[in-house]
């Protein structure tokens, strides 16, 4: 029951999330998939009101897709392969302009896959960090080579100031919950191939049917 969760945040749920996204055919489970970000809004909770505007959005995009998970076609939101075939065949996404299905599952989806590969390259360079490695210049770089081309000016901007006042990097390492640095460290050489590979899949297939821009 969502009321009785535990907040804490937990890098090892995360990572648990995405080990298990894959089918044996490497197909995308939306369950565990949402799992994953789950674990992630937990960490944005935890960085209180400032990060609100990021956490906020996250959870909207998660309760769209779950209601779809749950709805009355919940068997064709079992993967992302499924829902990607399912919404295209019913004409259930606006794919050159917000029209009738604003919230459809793969533009939804494809917000947090855009936020996926920032979270590849952000905790990348915390696990090749130093000690006194700056979590908000880690976090720009990472944010600048993604999902910053995909937000208008006053998204970066807000983005820019929220990641100012980042914990540094032994409290960082601290929320993960994991135990000493070099456990971090580890279990982040084990995440971030496993992102990496989800991200990919779903990026290959966005890319075979022309959804990268939707919008
Ligand atoms: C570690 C601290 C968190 C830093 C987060 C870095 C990403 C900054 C993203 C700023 C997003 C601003 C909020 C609004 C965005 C929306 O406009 C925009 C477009 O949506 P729309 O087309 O429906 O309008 N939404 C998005 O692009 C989705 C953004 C999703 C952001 C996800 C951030 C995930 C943070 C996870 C933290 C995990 C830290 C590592 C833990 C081990």
């Amino acid at each position: 029951m969502a009321g009785s969760e535990n907040q804490t945040f937990c890098l090892q749920e995360v990572l648990d999330g995405f080990k298990l996204c894959l089918s044996p055919d490497k197909e995308v489970y939306m369950e565990h998939y949402v799992s994953g970000w789950r674990g992630l809004i937990k960490f944005l909770n935890s960085l209180g009101s400032v990060f609100g505007f990021i956490t906020r959005d996250v959870v909207s995009k998660v309760q769209i897709l779950v209601g779809l998970m749950n709805g009355a076609n919940s068997s064709q939101y079992v993967t992302v392969q499924s829902m990607v075939q399912y919404e295209l065949q019913n004409q259930q996404v606006d794919l050159t302009m917000t029209g009738v299905h604003p919230q459809s599952g793969c533009r939804t989806l494809l917000r947090l896959h855009r936020a996926l590969r920032w979270l590849e390259l952000f905790l990348e360079r915390l696990r090749i960090s130093t000690e006194d490695g700056k979590t908000s210049v880690m976090c720009s770089e990472a944010y600048n080579e993604s999902l910053a081309q995909h937000h208008p000016w006053m998204v970066r901007k807000l983005a820019g100031m929220a990641f100012l006042v980042l914990p540094g990097r032994p409290a960082f390492f601290d929320i993960m919950n994991v135990g000493p640095p070099e456990q971090v460290v580890a279990m982040l050489g084990e995440a971030v191939p496993l992102i990496s590979e989800v991200y990919q899949i779903t990026e290959e297939l966005y890319a075979k049917h022309n959804l990268l821009d939707l919008p």
